[in-house]
């Protein structure tokens, strides 16, 4: 992906696109699998979304009209956070299912470490990173299963597209519908703050930059680590971006930390 303009070529019209993954959650904190369950964030990811994301929203001088985030609070939580930071809490906020974190199946609420010594670290993986990994599909014995199918935050679900499991690959093709509307607000010169999950904003970035199916597996994203991309508004081409606002050092240490199936 080519670096950010820095200064405005042949007066090409631009726009600024961030898409950003929530602060630690409570089950992050804990290292276990989540997806569909709605948790809060820790207090340390509170304190990520303020110190981490916004300070450097701030310190790029962006500003948003519009945010997106998941349905989960979660995701909305850390919109809530960032924007009051920016003084920004009147920018409108969009919460769409579509942009759920990943289903993880029966995987769900257990430790990711218990997982492996389980299963073997190749399968946890492979359910992990794998494209087309697809977790067992959640049990009604599970203990997170009424939680989660009860949840009114879901309500918007058209009946029959209630996943019980998903791989990145389904999430890639429930996630593109959502990404042609944030697109059409992007080409109309709207400023869009993107605030979801690990695995969605996995699928988003290999939909927006074009990576294969191998090349998305070796992709981790932190916390709280605002990602930038720039559109040609006049030819609606992705003109450059893939680029993490904030200190090298933390966000090669956090993105490591993510790839990591953890203790
Ligand atoms: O729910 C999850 O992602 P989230 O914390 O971004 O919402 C996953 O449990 C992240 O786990 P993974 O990085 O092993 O895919």
């Amino acid at each position: 992906m080519r670096e950010l303009r820095k200064t405005s070529q042949f007066m090409m019209k631009t726009n600024r696109l961030v898409v950003i993954r929530h602060g630690e959650s409570e089950f992050n904190l804990e290292n276990k699998f989540c997806g569909w369950h709605d948790v809060s964030l820790s207090p340390n990811g509170a304190s990520e979304a303020c110190d981490i994301a916004a300070d450097a929203l701030i310190k790029a001088k962006m500003q948003f009209d519009v945010c997106y985030t998941s349905v989960l609070r979660r995701s909305r939580d850390t919109a809530d956070i960032i924007l009051a930071k920016m003084n920004s809490s009147y920018v409108p906020i969009k919460a769409d299912w579509r942009l759920c974190e990943r289903h993880y199946g029966n995987l769900t609420g257990y430790n990711k470490r218990f997982i492996a010594d389980r299963y073997g670290e190749e399968q946890v993986q492979y359910w992990r990173r794998g494209y087309d990994g697809l977790p067992p599909p959640i049990q009604p014995d599970n203990r997170y299963y009424y939680a989660i199918c009860n949840n009114p935050v879901f309500s918007d679900v058209p009946a029959g597209q209630f996943p019980l499991t998903e791989s990145l690959h389904m999430c890639v093709e429930r996630v593109k519908p959502a990404w042609d509307d944030i697109l059409d607000e992007v080409l109309k010169g709207n400023r869009v703050m993107i605030c979801i999950h690990g695995t969605v904003a996995r699928a988003l970035i290999k939909h927006i930059e074009g990576l294969s199916d191998e090349d998305i597996q070796h992709v981790n994203i932190p916390n709280s680590v605002p990602r930038v991309y720039e559109y040609d508004l006049k030819t609606g081409k992705l003109i450059g971006g893939g680029i993490y606002l904030g200190d090298p050092e933390y966000i090669k240490k956090m993105t490591a930390q993510v790839a990591s199936i953890g203790k």
